[in-house]
């Protein structure tokens, strides 16, 4: 396949234009924190929250009134489409972007980074280069985190058709609205006239915030990511007996708090002794009744569990079971949980980290290939496509957090790269055959 002659023929062209194609990605970042801005600092954009439509609607407009042509599916997927010149590959594009919804008081970052990025690569790269050979889409997923609804990676489940309203549509969010529900309020869902997932992906090529530490520590510019953890979330519910405070004498008590107390104790020893890259989080805990003179007499608790090594991962989560089971025996507790999130951990496309790493040689930027211990759509797209990620430094390691912060020459310098990758793909016509 020949190489397509550039629209903007001259080196001093491209560089004026990817200039103000960084301007761009700047801008539209800040744009989008302020949108679901949170009044204890950073931003809130829940799954189909009226401050999630507007981002997901922001960007539509953004990136209509540039010229793509945008749709979105069922679930609220935006797709940003870069058409190319070869007929076949325009229902299965390569895929570009991340996730669009944040956690509770969220960065800027996480998720917003791949998502305006891949819009604006897909902008600049139709500017200098014209349309690609093979099509090209920038897609803002409707949801990652799982922060709503008891299901994380509702966005890219979807489109890959991992998982679908029959599964995920009954879910309820803490007040009791159904997603079902909340789509349809959005103007989303089965009964709406958007297609189930318009187009297939031929591959996902995701920049990402780190969201640790190493990149900033080892002074490197660009994570090329080997593997993603596998993730496992648990609701635990741990029952005894709601008493006075002041009438039941301690050994008369059935103090569900006590047992899980020691229950989270234990799994944190039995963690550590796993060690790296073992990690066990205990991140939400609600006692009920919940009053300053009653015995709680039920503790409700999450447990997030995560290896690189599935095997090594279920043996942990056997382990921890048996702890919660042995520790409610011995203190008159009952216990019950519920399995939530059960992703395997993946590893990323050989190819695609091969060439992301020459990349990264040929532009002179540091790299390093490294694990990812946060969960990603590209673990989902790893199961029917090939998938990579390209990580940028986050300053101190901060994420899921107001303070999250990548430094503008940091973020230009991954969006080089996933803009080069995306030239490899599109308008050399290179295959990986
Ligand atoms: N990149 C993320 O912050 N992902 C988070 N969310 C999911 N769904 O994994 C996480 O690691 O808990
Ligand atoms: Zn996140
Ligand atoms: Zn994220």
């Amino acid at each position: 396949m020949s190489e397509p002659s550039p629209v903007k023929s001259t080196e001093a062209d491209r560089k004026a234009a990817f200039a103000a194609s960084c301007h761009l990605l700047h801008e539209l970042l800040e744009e989008l924190s302020n949108i679901g801005k949170s009044e204890e600092g950073g931003m809130t954009r829940l799954l189909y929250s009226s401050s999630w439509l507007k981002a997901q609607q922001h960007l539509q407009h953004v990136m209509q009134g540039k010229g793509l042509v945008t749709s979105f599916d069922q679930s609220g997927n935006l797709y940003a489409l870069l058409e190319g010149t070869d007929k076949n590959s325009r229902h299965k594009p390569l895929f570009t972007g991340s996730h669009i919804d944040t956690v509770i008081s969220g960065g800027k970052f996480d998720g917003a980074l791949g998502v305006a990025a891949g819009m604006v690569a897909l902008l600049y790269l139709n500017e200098v280069y014209g349309p690609p050979v093979r099509s090209l889409a920038a897609v803002s997923l409707c949801e990652e985190e799982g922060s709503r609804f008891p299901f994380a990676f509702w966005g890219s489940r979807s489109v890959t058709s991992l998982s679908d309203w029959d599964v995920a549509g009954d879910l309820k969010d803490t007040e009791g609205v159904s997603m079902l529900e909340a789509a349809e309020i959005c103007g989303f869902g089965p009964i709406s006239s958007y297609p189930v997932r318009p187009f297939e992906p031929d591959g996902y090529l995701e920049l990402h915030i780190e969201q640790g530490a190493v990149l900033e520590r080892t002074g490197t510019s660009i994570g090329i990511v080997t593997d993603i953890v596998g993730q496992k979330r648990l609701d635990v519910m741990i029952t005894g007996e709601a008493n006075h405070a002041g009438t039941t004498p301690m050994n008369y008590r059935k103090d569900a708090l006590i047992g899980t107390t020691e229950m989270i104790i234990r799994i944190h020893e039995l963690a550590l002794s796993y060690g790296d890259p073992l990690v066990a989080t205990v991140g939400t805990m609600e006692l009920l009744p919940g009053a300053v003179n009653v015995v709680p007499g039920k503790v409700i608790f999450t447990l997030d569990i995560r290896h690189t090594d599935k095997g090594i991962m279920n043996r942990f989560i056997q382990e921890a079971l048996l702890i919660i089971s042995e520790s409610a025996v011995r203190n008159q507790l009952h216990a019950e949980w519920q399995e939530h999130l059960s992703v395997d951990p993946v590893a990323m496309d050989e190819r695609w980290i091969e060439r992301i790493q020459n990349a990264c040689e040929v532009l002179d930027f540091s790299y390093r290939k490294m694990p990812s211990g946060a969960g990603h759509d590209a673990q989902i797209f790893a199961e029917v496509c090939k998938a990579a990620m390209i990580f940028v430094p986050s300053q101190k390691g901060l994420s899921h957090h107001p303070e999250e912060f990548t430094s503008e020459e940091e973020i230009n310098r991954g969006f080089r790269v996933l803009v080069e990758m995306l030239y490899q793909y599109g308008y050399r016509g290179k295959t990986d055959e």
